[in-house]
């Protein structure tokens, strides 16, 4: 019987292909492409964060505690879609780099792509924690941030398959508590997901910002607006203005 080390190497010598394209469009080039813009953006640094995409039938996932901005398609993960929640077994990835484990952050992803995401952001921005700080924590399991009357919010759908919000309208992005693991995020991101099904993102209180899309750009430019409002309101709350009118 071949070692754990032998089978590793052939799962992922035999399934190298699915991460060598010369097109910049694919998922395995995307990934350290978009990691390289967010860690410029500051959402990012520190081995935080990170981005995973739904192709197809494959899941691409970036690898834990690296550098995001330095990462190279060589050591993506994929997995089959569908697949388990958690997957730390091995044999669940068909192609897994050696010596580098798969994101903290693969449940939630997952989470998101069973609620019909095609690509998911996770970012550490200063702005969304700062946000998180800014809404009182008695309310619970109902903190949410909210703001109106902002031409920003005009990037942010109503809903799946209800267009995007108006100038009028208030987005609302639940807020959910931080834990010692990643992981161990996920049921909060299920119940927040269940609470408000429209929303497309979720706060995580002092650590950062789930947001999905669609597909790869609109996931990446619902969070460059949600960054944006947040920026916006950390700047208001300091000049004393409300968020909604
Ligand atoms: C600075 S460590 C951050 C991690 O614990 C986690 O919050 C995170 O966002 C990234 O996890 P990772 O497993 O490296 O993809
Ligand atoms: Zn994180």
């Amino acid at each position: 019987m071949a070692s754990t080390e032998e089978q590793a190497v052939a799962v992922t010598t035999n399934n190298d292909h699915l991460v060598q394209s010369e097109d910049p469009e694919h998922p395995a080039n995307l990934i350290p492409e978009l990691c390289r813009k967010f860690y410029n953006w500051g959402w990012v640094t520190g081995t935080g964060g990170g981005t995973s995409i739904r192709h197809g039938d494959h899941i691409f996932i970036a690898p834990s505690g690296v550098q995001k901005e330095l990462m190279k398609s060589e050591n993506i993960f994929v997995l089959q879609w569908p697949t388990k929640k958690y997957p730390a077994e091995e044999r669940n990835y068909i192609r897994r780099p050696l010596k580098l484990n798969p994101s903290a952050c693969t449940p939630l992803f997952l989470t998101a792509f069973e609620n019909g995401a095609g690509c998911c952001i996770h970012t550490h921005s200063q702005w969304a924690v700062l946000v998180t700080l800014l809404v009182e924590r008695e309310k619970g399991p109902d903190a949410c941030f909210e703001i109106s009357t902002i031409e920003q919010i005009k990037g942010i759908p109503r809903g799946k398959g209800k267009g995007m919000l108006g100038y009028y309208d208030t987005l609302s992005i639940p807020i959910i508590e931080n834990t010692a693991f990643e992981e161990d995020l996920t049921s909060g991101l299920e119940a927040a997901m269940k609470k408000y099904p429209d929303t497309y993102a979720v706060l995580v209180r002092r650590h950062g910002i789930y947001v999905w899309g669609d597909n790869v750009a609109k996931a990446k430019t619902q969070c460059e607006s949600l960054d944006y409002l947040f920026q916006l309101a950390v700047e208001m709350h300091k000049l004393g203005l409300p968020w909604v009118k």
